[in-house]
């Protein structure tokens, strides 16, 4: 887990430990604390007990949690003045969410939370808190550093092929009982021998990149940081230092950088103009990367 701590007005990654949890939330440490989850309802398909981000499985902790004599609330309710969220603001200590139903922690919230410590994102990019005002209020956010890179890689990979051979129009074709070969083919191309460039090159792009290599493809990448030279020509990337210099060289593009006050809305009318024309992008980060 990364501990990204607010202090004053910059954010920093300063520990990473498998035992902050048994630390911090063990009985012995004397206190109990009120901790709320908020996660999304998976109703019938809570079933499956293995799927835990959900309100009804509450990722896996309750037992444990409570076994520590804490107070853990987890609920869906999050919008809104009378939310069951808002109920346990002002004396929760600890806030989990995640990114695929997240609980927004505005700085109003922070003002009202009084005992909050700990904002935790079970996943990753903590985009939902103001990350200004959990400076200010001292707050700690972390998040699960690597929790779901093979999952996204992949995602991003299959994303990819699924674009650049022109698979779902054919897949509609043949549910709707049609076939038109030339219709799909004239627009199916193969990956090999094109330039795929990711913007963001940390745990997950560095992952599609290693995962893009067998395929033949000419690999970019930029990043506010280069790889190690090793690591660079075992992958097999370049670094490309100016984004504006990457991009209309890139038959796809794709997106692995967290939404921040830089990246928002990055790519915008300028910054697409500067793409190839029918380029593909995948971006498997935060919508508002792009600009609406
Ligand atoms: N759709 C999904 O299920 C998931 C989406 N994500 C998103 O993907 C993002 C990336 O995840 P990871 O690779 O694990 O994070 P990471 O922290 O390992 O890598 C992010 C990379 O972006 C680079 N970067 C940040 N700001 C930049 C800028 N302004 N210009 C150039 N480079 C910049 C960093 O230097 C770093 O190398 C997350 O922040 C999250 O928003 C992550 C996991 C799951």
């Amino acid at each position: 887990m990364a501990m990204l701590r607010a202090t004053g007005t910059a954010i920093r990654a300063c520990a990473s430990s498998s035992g902050y949890f048994a630390r911090h939330f063990h009985a012995s440490s004397g206190d109990t604390k009120k901790i709320v989850g908020v996660f999304y309802k998976a109703n019938e398909y809570a079933k499956n007990p293995n799927f835990l981000g959900c309100v009804e499985n509450a990722l896996g902790i309750r037992n444990w949690l409570e076994s520590q004599g804490h107070q853990y609330i987890v609920t869906d309710d999050k919008e809104g003045p009378d939310c069951e969220l808002e109920k346990h603001i002002p004396d929760l200590e600890v806030l989990i969410s995640t990114p695929f139903h997240p609980a927004y922690v505005t700085a109003e919230r922070i003002k009202k939370a009084k005992n909050l410590k700990l904002l935790l994102t079970a996943g990753i990019g903590s985009d939902h808190v103001d990350l200004h005002a959990a400076a200010a209020a001292g707050l700690t956010v972390a998040e699960v550093t690597g929790s779901n890179v093979v999952s996204v890689a992949e995602d991003e990979l299959m994303r990819i092929l699924i674009l650049m051979r022109n698979f779902v129009p054919g897949y509609n074709q043949v549910v709707n009982g049609e076939w038109n070969v030339a219709d799909i083919s004239h627009r199916a191309y193969d990956l090999e021998g094109k330039t795929i460039g990711t913007v963001g090159a940390g745990r997950i792009g560095r992952l599609l990149l290693q995962r893009l290599k067998p395929f033949g493809c000419n690999l970019l990448y930029h990043d506010r940081l280069k790889m190690e030279s090793e690591l660079e020509k075992e992958i097999g990337a370049t670094h490309v230092e100016d984004l504006t210099e990457m991009l209309p060289q890139c038959d796809v593009i794709v997106v692995n950088m967290p939404l921040t006050e830089k990246t928002k809305g990055m790519f915008n009318g300028e910054m697409i103009g500067k793409m190839k024309r029918g380029v593909l992008i995948v971006n498997n980060a935060r919508g508002a990367i792009m600009e609406r």
